[in-house]
């Protein structure tokens, strides 16, 4: 017997192994960017659409935006929330859930997704930028970069 013809205790003949997936480019910088699903008292996830004149225009993605050096991803995402969204939000209120790691041409992206359900404030769109809270059932209804499609189906199974 070897762990050749044993190979885990999935099924081969569907699903993840026959995947259309490219393999993964290499060659490109790992960009790390910290995410949040605010989750309201109703259980509503926060997303925001992308403002004109940015890659992926119009799609709608969770709140949050690159780590910077010195930054830990909590750290990077409480401040995404201070600068785009006006609220205060704890590295303990922050539940990390599922994450990204997705080629795109031009970088990889890795992106940790946190829950957080305990903020001070008022959320306000201060980049400009549409804001929707939105049924996790409802999410499929709302384009979404593809970095993002694996994770809100995990979401909506966690809400
Ligand atoms: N915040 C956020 N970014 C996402 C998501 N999904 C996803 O692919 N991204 C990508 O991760 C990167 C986020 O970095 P960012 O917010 O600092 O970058 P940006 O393109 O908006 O602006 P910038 O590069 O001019 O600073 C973007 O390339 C964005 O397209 C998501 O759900 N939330």
């Amino acid at each position: 017997m070897t762990g050749d013809t044993q190979g885990g205790t999935g099924d081969r003949q569907g699903g993840c192994w026959q995947a259309d997936t490219p393999p993964p480019a290499g060659g490109t910088p790992l960009v790390l960017v910290a995410a949040l699903a605010l989750v309201d008292a109703d259980g509503r996830v926060l997303i925001a659409q992308r403002p004109p004149g940015k890659a992926m225009a119009g799609l709608w993605e969770f709140p949050g935006g690159k780590v910077h050096g010195g930054e830990t991803p909590e750290s990077a995402a409480i401040r995404e929330a201070r600068e785009e969204l006006g609220i205060d939000t704890r590295t303990s209120c922050l539940a990390p859930l599922v994450f990204a790691s997705h080629a795109y041409d031009d970088f990889h992206l890795l992106m940790p997704l946190y829950v957080c359900r305990v903020w001070a404030g008022t959320v306000q769109p201060l980049e400009g930028q549409v804001l929707k809270w939105v049924w996790p059932a409802r999410l499929r209804d709302y384009p979404m970069p593809p970095a993002d499609e694996p994770l809100v189906a995990l979401l909506r199974d966690f809400l």
